[in-house]
């Protein structure tokens, strides 16, 4: 696994009862399809990830990496094929760990005909002791189509709508499946605000998104899941810290031909910029060095920029293999 925290550090960081989730040398397999765990080299290697309460964990990967495989244990969905998935420190399938859970599952559906006050109502009913419907409308900013036919609304409020349904039971631990797919920016914000209130009242949250920008964001961990592996597990920082290499950015006269022939360039973008100056972006695995040089040029520079890797780019770089730029 790239850096960053192993799980036996995050155990040690962590009292048992400060876990969320502790996934232990979990597998799962789909006929001779490994979707989660499998084989490493000879021997067979389970997952292992120890989640805190109180801390929103993005779960990273590419299609088909095992996230969905995953969190579907982790609802108690599914068995195991080998290891143990312990929720709030019971078995994810007993009935008095589901109540301490919510669900924004990537395929809701809504049943056609109910409002979303009954909806809501209808779900509150299911749990010890629900959020008040009032409180949730205003959660999911849905006060207005409280009235509303559920399945007339738009995708954008039928997701927040989704939202609304997972945490009604006011659950300790909630999952969030792609929930912003479909979601325009206003949208977005008022769900992201919602999830905030969550956090703020000490919920453990569990997101998948494909947007990485936001799991950059919002979360304070990340766990990057690749073939059915964790392969990276930290905060956005210690990811993207993984990843050597920077952006450099300036404005000069320097030609670029010129720039491409200075040590460590990686890849080079020349734009005009008015009065003759070039507005020139650099990718180098050794920012401090390409600098260096650039000032041995003598050129006047102006706007200077130095970015590190994002997100997207640990992201990309992780999951690409071994021979790109990782540390
Ligand atoms: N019920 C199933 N039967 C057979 N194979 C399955 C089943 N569920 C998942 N898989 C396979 O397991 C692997 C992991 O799938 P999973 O849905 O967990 O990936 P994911 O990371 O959630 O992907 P995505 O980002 O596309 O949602 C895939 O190869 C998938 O085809």
């Amino acid at each position: 696994m790239t850096a960053i925290l192993s799980s036996a550090e995050h155990a040690e960081r962590g009292q048992p009862s400060g876990e969320a989730i502790v996934v232990r040398g979990v597998s799962k397999r789909y006929g001779q399809l490994h979707a989660l765990g499998g084989p490493i080299g000879s021997s067979p290697e389970g997952v292992n990830l120890e989640l805190r309460r109180g801390e929103l964990t993005a779960l990273l990967g590419p299609n088909g990496a095992g996230k969905s495989t995953l969190i579907g244990l982790m609802l108690g969905l599914e068995s195991p094929s080998s290891g143990s998935v312990r929720v709030m420190g019971g078995d994810p399938r007993w009935p008095q760990t589901r109540t301490r859970v919510g669900a924004l599952p990537q395929d809701l559906s809504v049943p056609a005909g109910m409002t979303v006050g009954e909806l809501l109502t209808l779900y509150a009913a299911l749990y010890p002791r629900p959020l008040a419907v009032s409180t949730v409308l205003e959660l999911c900013d849905l006060k207005a189509q409280a009235r509303q036919r559920a399945s007339t609304l738009s995708g954008g409020q039928a997701r927040r709508l989704g939202f609304g349904m997972s945490v009604i039971g006011d659950p300790d631990l909630l999952f969030l499946d792609e929930p912003t797919v479909a979601m325009d920016v206003q949208s977005r914000q008022v769900f992201w605000a919602g999830v905030g209130t969550m956090q703020t009242r000490g919920k453990t949250i569990v997101l998948t998104t494909h947007y990485l920008e936001e799991a950059e964001r919002v979360a304070d961990r990340v766990v990057l899941l690749s073939a059915g592996q964790v392969i990276a597990d930290g905060t956005p920082q210690q990811i993207k810290a993984g990843v050597r290499g920077a952006t450099v950015r300036f404005v000069s006269r320097l030609e670029a031909s010129v720039l491409q022939a200075l040590p460590d360039v990686l890849e080079v973008t020349v734009s005009t910029h008015p009065g003759g100056w070039q507005r020139a972006t650099l990718r180098t695995r050794e920012p401090e060095r390409l600098l260096a040089a650039v000032f041995a040029t003598g050129a006047e520079l102006s706007e200077l920029e130095v970015s590190h890797a994002t997100l997207e780019e640990a992201f990309l770089n992780l999951t690409a293999g071994p021979k790109e730029m990782t540390a």
